[in-house]
């Protein structure tokens, strides 16, 4: 480590907190600290790996002068930090008597509470765990902090001292659900750059986004599999991956649920060392979590222990034992305090809730590391804890300060100032060349598509061979209409039924991180499956048609084709709505269910066209089903068709020779297909309105979309 006085340089490392001076002789708190930086590198060996800087690991805690005063900003200090990337505030969280209540599920009246009035603060440059047994309601109270859930909650929560500004602060952190939700189908670094285009925008230039990601990569040991696609990695490197997409825009606040779940110790001993790390380049890093070991548990700065609502310890992980020594709760040696705590919270001991809860003020009270247990636990210097936090908040505010003055913050236009980093247009085709490329390599399914339009329209052709053109089976080739609409309507329907509800968990995650807004999400879903629509469709028409003997004429082969595209357009619209509201097991039940009757009013009247009551007319004009069904048909009969021919007959007699004639006993005279197409075009259009409004109040009404389950439950009943 460099040692001149002179050398204080923070910009000349791309803003890295750089500030060397002369050291004096070693001391026994530098070997202390020296120690346990050893033990921090230690524990983080998937940076040996790939991390040529990992010497640099003890960088990370800040080094004071013998005697020095802790609340002066050390200038012996060198903080190792992502230097590439942009400078963010470092951000304090605090809430008071946060409180939250939900309508008791089952019963018609009445609320639960699942928060309690509790407080708490969680500090820039610390690691905090949230810890508590299943219901106590960690991921609620994560969701609220993270602005996840607001309505039904009250009480407070300050950014450094202020109302947090939601808007803001959602632009300034980022949430990594439990689940590891990763776009598949792209490598490491593909999907890293998708993250630098959307976050960042034009805030840097290619060459820096590109820096930016190799500096996150190492830092998170993922250098090695920056080709790898993202769907072989292995649990612990998605879990690290998910963590690097949301750190290209630096985020000075990353909230995590869980993000220990489905990993081996080794993985989960990586997963806190790395977060660590994390904070001690001067983020707030808040997670939740299950049970640790007893070493994992002494990792992290700060716990935060919930019980039913309530909070039970708030304060250094070293101080827990101490703490419920207090209230008379003595934890055995060798125990892992972490379980000593959660057992005595639950079951025949859940009166010791009130107990603690009183004790620590509902969160209103800190344990702070008491600087002797921490020495002789070798933990490394509790001050340097407090330096860092400081010299954290410090540089930041420097850099960024409108989070800190109100008079500024009240100046800004928040809508305008805190948009996304990219405009609408860029998004969408960032977004489309993403959606391409899966759809490229996604090759099982583009040759499971394949086979289905190729089998169903040999299928469908073989079945209705040589109808097209036979005046005495004119109602075969009209089942043959019938069955192009079905295949289009069953197709297209049910692919969005199937995959939507998966594409909104991910979209969930990127949308809530404000990678995109919806408008550009939405656009670009819809544009990128029309090719593919657009293609398959042509090969099930063009095989189809011939196999059937349809007239060789290539207008009115156009026409049938924009017919069936037109109703697989709609049928996609349908199933959007379908997919955006409901699980896949819901969704398959109700999306048949939603058809059937647009069906069964689309083949009504057949054989009495003329005679269609009115009501029922009008019944069938709600039907996009009917619209398709007179378009495929007409595409054939219509368009001044000339008689047919019976074919093999001795006589040349057939009742419905003339296309007129049948179309009229269908129902369908006096209509145009253009007509229809138009038709279905206005109704892909109001479904697909549908479906992204369906979407934004999913998205916007957090996860209990009340009005929607509302919904569900009575179909469920039914
Ligand atoms: N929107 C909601 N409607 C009804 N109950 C809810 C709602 N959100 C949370 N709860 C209930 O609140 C309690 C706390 O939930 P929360 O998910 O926060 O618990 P947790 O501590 O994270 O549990 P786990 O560790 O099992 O994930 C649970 O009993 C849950 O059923």
């Amino acid at each position: 480590m460099s040692t001149s006085s002179s050398d204080i340089d923070s910009s000349k490392e791309g803003g890295s907190f750089v500030i060397d001076t002369g050291s004096g002789s070693i001391t026994s708190s530098d070997k202390r600290r020296q120690a346990s930086c050893k033990k921090f590198q230690e524990e983080i060996p998937f940076m040996d790996e790939d991390c040529e800087e990992c010497g640099d690991v003890d960088c990370h805690i800040p080094r004071r002068r013998p005697h020095e005063v802790v609340t002066r900003i050390p200038n012996q200090v060198k903080i190792k930090t992502l230097t590439h990337l942009a400078k963010r505030p470092a951000i304090d969280i605090e809430f008071q008597d946060l409180s939250y209540s939900v309508r008791n599920p089952g019963r018609r009246e009445g609320r639960r509470t699942i928060l309690k009035a509790v407080s708490g603060k969680f500090r820039a440059g610390e690691l905090t765990a949230i810890l508590g047994p299943s219901g106590a309601g960690k991921s609620t109270l994560m969701n609220i902090l993270a602005g996840y859930v607001y309505a039904g909650v009250s009480g407070t929560v300050k950014t450094n001292g202020h109302p947090r500004q939601l808007k803001f602060f959602n632009k300034l952190s980022s949430y990594i659900m439990q689940e590891d939700l990763i776009q598949p189908f792209l490598t490491v670094q593909e999907a890293m750059e998708v993250a630098a285009n959307l976050k960042l925008g034009d805030e840097l230039k290619f060459p820096e986004k590109q820096l930016a990601i190799d500096e996150v990569l190492n830092t998170l040991g993922l250098l090695s599999c920056r080709n790898t696609r993202t769907e072989c990695l292995s649990g612990g490197q998605r879990k690290r991956l998910s963590i690097a997409l949301e750190l290209v825009n630096n985020p000075p606040v990353i909230f995590l649920d869980e993000p220990t779940t489905g990993l081996d110790v080794v993985a989960i001993k990586q997963c806190i060392s790395l977060l660590k790390l994390l904070a001690r380049q001067g983020r707030t890093i808040i997670c939740t979590i299950h049970q640790p070991t007893a070493s994992n548990f002494q990792l992290f700065d700060q716990v935060y222990v919930l019980a039913k609502g309530q909070c039970v310890y708030q304060g250094a992980s070293q101080q827990v034992v101490p703490f419920m020594s207090s209230v008379g709760l003595h934890c055995p040696k060798h125990y892992n305090p972490a379980d000593y705590v959660l057992e005595m919270i639950q079951g025949e001991y859940a009166e010791n809730v009130r107990i603690l809860s009183a004790e620590i003020q509902n969160g209103k009270l800190s344990k702070k590391l008491d600087p002797s247990v921490a020495a002789g636990e070798g933990v490394s210097d509790p001050d340097s804890l407090k330096s860092i936090a400081k010299i954290c908040r410090r540089e930041s505010v420097a850099v960024m300060p409108a989070v800190f003055n109100h008079a500024l913050m009240d100046s800004m236009d928040i809508n305008r100032d805190y948009e996304f980093p990219t405009s609408c247009f860029q998004q969408f085709g960032i977004l489309v060349q993403r959606l391409f490329l899966q759809q490229r390599r996604n090759t099982v399914s583009l040759g499971i598509q394949l086979f289905h339009h190729l089998f169903s329209a040999v299928l469908i052709g073989g079945i209705f061979v040589q109808t097209g053109d036979d005046a005495r089976r004119p109602f075969a080739n009209v089942k043959f209409c019938l069955s192009i609409l079905v295949f289009f309507l069953y197709t297209h329907i049910m692919t969005p039924v199937l995959l939507f509800p998966t594409a909104v968990k991910l979209l969930k995650r990127e949308y809530f991180n404000r990678w995109y807004g919806l408008k550009a999400y939405y656009l670009a879903i819809t544009v990128a499956s029309v090719p593919s629509m657009f293609c398959f469709s042509l090969i099930f028409c063009l095989v189809s048609y011939l196999l059937s003997s349809q007239p060789l004429e290539p207008s009115r082969f156009i026409w049938f084709f924009a017919a069936s595209v037109a109703v697989g357009l709609v049928s996609e619209g349908h199933g959007m709505i379908v997919g955006s509201v409901f699980s896949v097991m819901n969704g398959s039940i109700v999306a048949p269910a939603s058809f059937s009757p647009l069906l069964a009013l689309a083949v009504y009247g057949m054989g009495h066209g003329g005679a269609i009551e009115q009501s029922m007319s009008f019944l069938m004009g709600l039907s996009y089903l009917r619209y398709g069904l007179v378009a495929i048909t007409d595409s054939l009969y219509g368009h001044g068709r000339p008689l047919l021919s019976c074919l093999d007959s001795d006589f040349d007699y057939c009742h419905y020779k003339d296309p007129e004639l049948l179309l009229r006993d269908l129902g369908m005279a006096d209509t145009t297909t253009l007509g229809q197409i138009v038709a279905l075009l206005g109704f892909a259009l109001v479904y697909r309105f549908v479906a992204y409004l369906a979407l934004r109040y999913r998205l916007t009404s957090e996860f209990s979309n009340q009005v929607l389950n509302y919904i569900a439950k009575i179909l469920r009943h039914k």
